[in-house]
């Protein structure tokens, strides 16, 4: 079977930058809808750059805390295809948001030094179980500012039997995402400090060099 990890590059805001994460091969481009983060795009933003977007790669809209109404002001104005769920919302809220637009979405779970392989298990069933629109867990990296902070969690928490279903992220380089792609075989891998020049501003080069070092990894596995 031809293993193939799915891509997808966050928190991008310039016409170049898409154009080179879908030269380079990426399934997905973030959107971060959190006004507190620099690589924050207002909805009508996002709508110019979805508008760039080739068929077959999904614009994934990430929220922090948003309200329904926030979440459906902005799919009013931005086609987001997938949702992204980055805050402390709880599986109503995201259950809610989500039935409301009608998009499915992924559910990130901030991972600190407490969390035990077990909550990982229990935090997708209750999503699973709670949602029909859930589409997966987005493992990341606990920290204050709620992600996009470049630094990696334990991997080796991650259950065998979820790791099929779940979007690996925080702190991927390509340093380090041929060893996690391998040793994980996640679902998909997020990536968006390991391939800026400046948060909220993406480099070609690296975008690029990520997503062959994924391939590598990929055909390490098949
Ligand atoms: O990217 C941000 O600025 C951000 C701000 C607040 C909440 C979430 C945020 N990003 C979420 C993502 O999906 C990032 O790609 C993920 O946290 C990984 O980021 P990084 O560790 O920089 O690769």
């Amino acid at each position: 079977m031809n293993h193939r990890t799915r891509i997808k590059i966050c928190g991008l805001t310039r016409e170049q930058d898409l154009a080179a994460a879908v030269a380079a091969g990426a399934d997905a481009i973030g959107f971060v809808f959190y006004a507190k983060s620099p690589r924050y795009v207002t909805p009508l933003r996002a709508a110019e750059l979805i508008a760039t977007l080739p068929p077959f790669v999904s614009a994934v809209g990430l929220f922090v805390n948003a309200t329904e109404e926030e979440v459906a002001s902005t799919v009013a104005v931005a086609p987001l295809s997938l949702l992204q769920f980055h805050g402390d919302e709880t599986v109503v809220n995201c259950n809610a948001a989500a039935a409301r637009v009608n998009r499915p979405f992924l559910r990130a779970m901030r991972i600190g030094s407490a969390t035990v392989a077990a909550d990982l298990i229990e935090y997708d069933f209750d999503y699973r179980s709670g949602s029909r629109l859930f589409a997966g867990l987005l493992l990341d990296t606990l920290v204050d500012g709620y992600g996009g902070s470049g630094k990696v969690f334990d991997w080796s928490l991650i259950p065998e039997e979820l790791a099929p279903q779940v979007v690996l992220s925080g702190g991927l380089s390509v340093q380090n995402v041929t060893d996690a792609v391998v040793r994980v075989r996640p679902f998909a891998v997020d990536i968006s400090s390991g391939v800026e020049q400046e948060k909220g501003i993406k480099d070609p080069a690296k975008i690029h060099a990520f997503i062959e070092a994924v391939r590598r990894a990929d055909a390490v596995i098949d």
